[in-house]
């Protein structure tokens, strides 16, 4: 504070799953105004070299240094537009990016020491970080509030965990349970033996789409926390996370390192908050593990073990806890940069000394069909089912060890074209040019392509078809050599050569948008939201340095969200130095890549061939994207725009020898 001499938050590297913005935030002060009585608290924050806010909190009412901010940032463009924006800031609940750094505590009436006052705002922010598993006491540099943990809530993240309704948690689990088929029944029986028994147990239930998992998830967790008993409820993947209650991503819960190596454990020190939430988890269940590099949950293992070695439970598998895995091995196997088959199937779970020690349980009726509401008629969709199975299970023109080109049944191409992306996009975007702005209409739908490149061209298709002013966002690119020896050569790295690499996991260097744009996230930037890495979001307005979106995918649909541009760079770099951007976290999705599409269930499906798939269950992801056969249509043409009927599948089918 001021009045006793400032204390600068150094949170420059906080970003990841805060609901604080603070990735750019060099430097936050909160200061008390000592001359103006009823002027408590401000929050200054300075954000990186372009765009800053400073905004103003007296009598509880936001005042004019944030008017000012608004339109330096481009947020507002006139008098009206601001006190409707003053009217919406008074709305708390929503998720304005901005007042999630308010943070003041209305304190002009209070009478509170200056101390009192910087024990409060830390509280404040200490339990902004906290909902997000994030916390002060990761900066050094930073000040923790006096008496926390024990006045306030305990250990916040074993509270949070027991935070159910267990009535209600009951109530749920009986509509569940009795809804529950043979098969489910006995797989919720044996897992819940084992949670019984104590003993702990390893377990992996496998099913396609739609045999109910999660529905099994659900059910599990609600008979736990009926209990109150803890289960942790994980995901690898950020869009899949959403669909599970109380679901993270494995890779923040467990606090999993990146890069995950050989011998990664958990940045879990003993003794922590998170350590005796792990201690005190009755189960763990992490969905799509077959997506996760196996040294993921060797990691974990190994965290397990050691928190668990109080208890005597140091050799047992996991920590002697039940850990219950879900997924499908049909589909992307984890992404291992230039890779060879045998090394993808090495990095798969089923490869892992963990797997030794899992109970295989399978689901196998398909209960999406049953209970779905779609038109077509069941004889027919069973038939689309079974077709995208033989896919996935490389049952089509066998043997088919690895890689062999399959016949697209007739009736799901797209022959008759002359300019074949022309053809793909009226396909999945019929009357787009009256349509492109209406969010109901866009956002079930995508194509998808094997390459960045084939998307890329997709992507600037669309956006030159569509009217309206179009905006261009260019990030800032730096190499950081800290990591690599001086070498001439990096003299050649100019700003256009840089420009031009291209990375997974990174944005483009050039982003070009519109307004009605569909977009989806490259990071997880708020998991309580619903922002995560693959939630699809549609752009509503474009500023000088925010923009302004709108989320149509899984949770809070119709919220409307700002996102800052952030520093990011490929974990794994192809490059003998690392590049860092400073750029939007998003990609354009009126096209995706396959591998983006995972885990993203959409109406209408455009799968444009040019250049075939080129990894394992990759073919069986794109085409197993909708729930009816009328949603899908594939284009495969050759070098001269010839169109073809067959395409590559691969299928590396050892992974399912795990599967007994
Ligand atoms: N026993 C059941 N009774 C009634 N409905 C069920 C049952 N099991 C599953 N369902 C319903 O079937 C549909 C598919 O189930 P669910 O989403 O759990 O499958 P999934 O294996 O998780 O699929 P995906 O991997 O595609 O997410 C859902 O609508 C679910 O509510």
């Amino acid at each position: 504070m001021a009045a006793q001499g400032g204390f600068p938050l150094n949170v420059s590297n906080a970003w990841s799953g805060t609901k604080l913005i603070i990735n750019d935030i060099s430097n936050v002060e909160i200061k008390k105004l000592k001359d103006r009585p009823k002027s408590l608290v401000w929050l200054t924050v300075v954000k990186g070299p372009t765009c800053y806010e400073d905004i103003k909190f007296v009598d509880g009412k936001v005042q004019d240094s944030f008017r000012d901010a608004c339109f330096h940032m481009g947020f507002l463009n006139d008098d009206s537009e601001y006190v409707a924006a003053i009217n919406e800031a008074k709305d708390w609940g929503s998720g304005h990016f901005l007042r999630k750094l308010f943070v003041t505590m209305l304190l002009s009436e209070l009478q509170l020491s200056d101390t009192e006052l910087k024990n409060l705002t830390l509280i404040e922010i200490e339990n902004m970080m906290q909902s997000n598993r994030r916390s002060l006491h990761e900066f050094t540099c930073m000040p923790y509030p006096d008496s926390y943990v024990t006045k306030h809530v305990g250990n916040r993240l074993i509270y949070d965990e027991l935070d159910y309704n267990a009535e209600k948690e009951q109530k749920n689990f009986e509509e569940l349970f009795h809804a529950l088929t043979d098969e489910q029944l006995a797989i919720y029986h044996a897992i819940m033996d084992a949670v019984n028994k104590k003993r702990g147990g390893v377990f992996f239930l496998h099913g396609y789409g739609g045999t109910g998992k999660t529905f099994m998830w659900r059910t599990l967790s609600s008979a736990l926390r009926s209990q109150k008993k803890i289960v942790l409820t994980v995901a690898s993947s950020g869009i899949a996370s959403l669909l599970l209650p109380g679901g993270r991503t494995a890779h923040s819960k467990f606090k999993i390192p990146v890069p995950t190596l050989d011998n990664s454990t958990c940045n879990i020190d003993k003794d922590t908050d998170h350590s005796q939430l792990l201690e005190a988890t009755d189960v763990i269940i992490w969905d799509e593990a077959p997506m996760s590099h196996r040294h993921c949950f060797e990691a974990l293992d190994k965290t397990l073990k050691d928190v668990m070695s109080k208890k005597g439970f140091q050799n047992a598998i996991f920590g002697g806890k039940v850990v219950v895995f879900g997924g499908d091995f049909r589909q992307i196997l984890p992404v291992v940069p230039r890779a060879s088959r045998s090394d993808i199937v090495h990095a798969s779970i089923s490869s892992s000394y963990v797997w030794e020690y899992c109970q295989v349980l399978k689901l196998t009726k398909n209960m999406r069909l049953r209970h779905g509401r779609d038109n077509t008629s069941s004889d027919e969709l069973a038939k689309f089912s079974k077709w995208i199975l033989q896919v996935g299970d490389g049952k089509i023109s066998e043997p088919n060890d690895g890689l062999v080109d399959i016949e697209i049944p007739k009736e799901l191409l797209i022959s008759n074209f002359e300019d074949p992306i022309r053809a793909i996009v009226d396909y999945t975007y019929p009357n787009l040019l009256e349509k492109f702005q209406d969010v109901t209409f866009l956002q079930g739908k995508a194509i998808l392509a094997s390459t960045i490149e084939v998307v890329d061209r997709i992507n600037h298709y669309i956006l030159d078809l569509i009217p309206g002013e179009e905006k261009e966002y260019l990030s800032f690119d730096s190499i950081d050599r800290t990591d690599t020896t001086y070498n001439e050569s990096y003299e050649v790295l100019t700003p256009e050569f840089l420009s031009k690499l291209r990375a997974s996991g990174i944005p483009n260097h050039k982003i070009k948008l519109k307004v009605g744009t569909p977009i989806m996230l490259m990071r997880n930037l708020d998991q309580v939201d619903g922002l995560c890495n693959g939630t699809r979001l549609i752009v509503t307005r474009l500023a000088n340095h925010v923009i302004e979106a709108k989320i149509v995918s899984r949770k809070n649909i119709g919220n409307i969200f700002y996102i800052p541009r952030m520093s990011m760079s490929p974990s794994d770099s192809p490059w003998p130095f690392k590049l860092i951007w400073r750029q939007f976290p998003i990609i354009v999705s009126y096209a995706m890549t396959i591998n983006k599409s995972q885990g993203q269930s959409l109406d209408s499906v455009g799968l444009y061939l040019p250049t075939p798939v080129f990894s394992h269950g990759q073919l069986y992801v794109a085409i197993s994207r909708v729930k009816s056969k009328s949603g899908l249509k594939i284009l495969i043409h050759d070098k001269d725009n010839s169109p073809c009927s067959t395409t590559t599948n691969i299928v590396y089918k050892e992974v399912f020898e795990a599967l007994g």
